[in-house]
């Protein structure tokens, strides 16, 4: 036996320089005779071996330098007699690369071929196998039985290489391993770089996203801007048409009596109400029209009801809407707005907003909270989705940015119940929250100002509405377009121009359906 000899095969692997393995395991296959020992000798002894001895099983390995990369082969030589092949599933599936063996002296050994190839592909579950296909005993031209080209077809045919190699003269066994060995790098090589591409194009793809979400930010609380704007300015214009009419009328009617001249102004007093009303209402319609999305306009609020009794102070929406965030406010850094769906068949779903600042030891609480009794997490997802055509079962998804932490629950009864129980448990977070969150997320940068947020400079949302609606009148201005704002889920919020860091739902949008009065510990 050869020094190369070894008793079983080697589990270990190393890798090379270029980051690839390098101990590489082949497996040689093929009909009983047709030479596999001897060319597994011959390469890794330099000899060939006369006598024939039936192989059950060898393992051999050898250091090789091939491309000037050095690798150890470890060859695994199987048994081709019939009544030795039990073990061959589990040759073929400790191995990685194979050589089929035939002697161009047997067709039946030819014949087999196709045999092993489909043995190997259905072991290894590929189609596509690094196999180099030998046609062994060239030496013994004057007993060929199969011609080169027969060889090559097969071999084209099954996605094999080819070649054909005498174990007796050495001719090609060297290269029919090493080709084979080229070939398994190349394949190695072409996995690690498609990986390589599949994490670039990831991480591509990321950024495109993130880019894109500012993008959408920036417009939806340019828009709303330019809605305040808009609405600031023509609250203006009409106050200063009234002003001048006002104007007007007591220089023109100045020679008149004074009755004439109070009656004037009482008048214009009151189209001035009447106007400023209808400019409101005209405002508030359009922004819950902007807000309702494609799902239709807004249907209703309330925060306590026949549906439910006992709310806390927290706004429930009946829409077709199915959204599901929960994403800090522009320039209100701490204030988390959390939207719950409630996938029932009424399609409803429920927004809070809340300063929180979630941990792991919350998400595990709530998690637990909410899994005890009717509610169930995203493990049972599947069986209570098989049971959902007969019972109404109501889905809630509740996602924590940035983590990007996705938690499902699901309930079958009580619905209404269930959000109370979601709201009580979120409020107790607020409150828990609403002290200390400031200071969790801006340890190093305290906020001079404790009663208003930091405002970040590009975010025009947050700063551009204060002017405008400090120079129209107060009343419209500061209230009836904060309605509709923060009951909007994402960027009207954002917008409220009083919002301070730590008070902000309450003091946002006192009427915002939105917005908790304030988040107060109900449980
Ligand atoms: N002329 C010639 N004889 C060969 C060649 N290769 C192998 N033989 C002879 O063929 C016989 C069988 O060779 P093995 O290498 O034992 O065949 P095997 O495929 O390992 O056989 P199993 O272990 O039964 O599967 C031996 O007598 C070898 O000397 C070759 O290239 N040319």
């Amino acid at each position: 036996m050869s020094e190369n000899h070894v008793s079983s095969p080697s589990k270990s692997k190393t890798t090379s320089a270029g980051g690839l393995h390098n101990n590489l395991k082949i497996c040689v296959l093929g009909d009983g005779g047709v030479g596999k020992t001897s060319i597994t000798i011959q390469l890794c002894s330099n000899h060939f071996v006369e006598y024939y001895d039936p192989t059950i099983e060898d393992s051999y390995r050898k250091q090789v330098v091939i491309d000037e990369e050095a690798c150890i082969l470890d060859i695994l030589d199987t048994a081709g007699q019939e009544e030795l092949t039990a073990m061959r599933d589990q040759w073929i599936r400790s191995c990685e690369g194979f050589i089929i063996v035939y002697t161009i002296t047997s067709r039946s050994s030819f014949d087999q071929v196709t045999l092993f190839k489909e043995q190997v592909s259905r072991v290894l579950d590929k189609e596509s196998v690094p196999i180099m296909l030998v046609g062994n005993k060239c030496d013994l031209e004057h007993l060929r039985e199969v011609t080169l080209e027969e060889g090559k077809d097969l071999a084209k045919c099954l996605g094999m290489l080819h070649m054909e190699a005498s174990a007796r003269t050495r001719h090609n066994v060297e290269e029919s391993f090493y080709e084979l060995v080229r070939e398994m790098r190349r394949r190695e090589r072409g996995i690690k770089d498609q990986k390589k591409d599949d994490n670039k194009s990831k991480s591509k793809f990321k950024t495109m996203v993130s880019s894109n979400v500012k993008k959408l930010n920036k417009i939806k609380t340019r828009t709303m801007n330019n809605m305040q704007n808009t609405f600031c300015k023509t609250i203006q214009k009409y106050y200063i048409i009234i002003q001048s009419t006002t104007f007007q009328s007591a220089t023109t009617n100045n020679s008149s009596t004074t009755t004439t001249t109070n009656n004037n102004n009482l008048y214009l007093l009151k189209m001035k109400i009447i106007i400023l009303i209808a400019v409101t209402l005209a405002l508030v319609s359009i922004s819950y029209g902007s807000y309702s999305g494609n799902q239709g306009p807004f249907i209703s609020q309330f925060t306590s009801g026949p549906s439910f009794p006992s709310l806390p102070p927290i706004a429930v929406y009946q829409s077709k809407a199915r959204i599901v965030e929960l994403k800090s406010e522009a320039g209100y850094p701490n204030i988390w707005q959390l939207i719950i769906n409630i996938d029932t068949k009424k399609f409803q779903f429920l927004t809070m907003r809340l300063p929180m600042d979630v941990d792991q030891e919350d998400i595990e609480l709530l998690n637990k909270t909410l899994s005890s009794g009717d509610y169930k997490t995203s493990a049972d997802r599947s069986t209570w989705f098989n049971r959902s055509n007969n019972l109404q079962i109501t889905r809630f998804s509740i996602r924590f940015l940035p983590d990007d932490k996705m938690f499902e629950f699901y309930s079958n009864s009580m619905v209404p119940q269930f959000i109370k129980d979601v709201a009580n448990l979120l409020n107790k977070y607020a409150q828990k929250y609403l002290d200390n969150v400031q200071a969790a997320l801006h340890p190093t940068t305290p906020n001079p100002n404790p009663t208003k947020p930091t405002q970040p400079k590009d975010n025009p949302a947050a700063l551009a509405p204060a002017a405008p609606a400090s120079s129209a009148p107060a009343a419209p201005a500061s209230s009836a377009p904060a309605a509709p704002a923060s009951s909007a889920p994402a960027a009207p919020a954002s917008s409220a121009p009083a919002a301070p860091a730590s008070s902000a739902p309450a003091s946002s949008a006192p009427a915002a359906p939105a917005a908790p009065a304030k988040p107060t510990s109900t449980a």
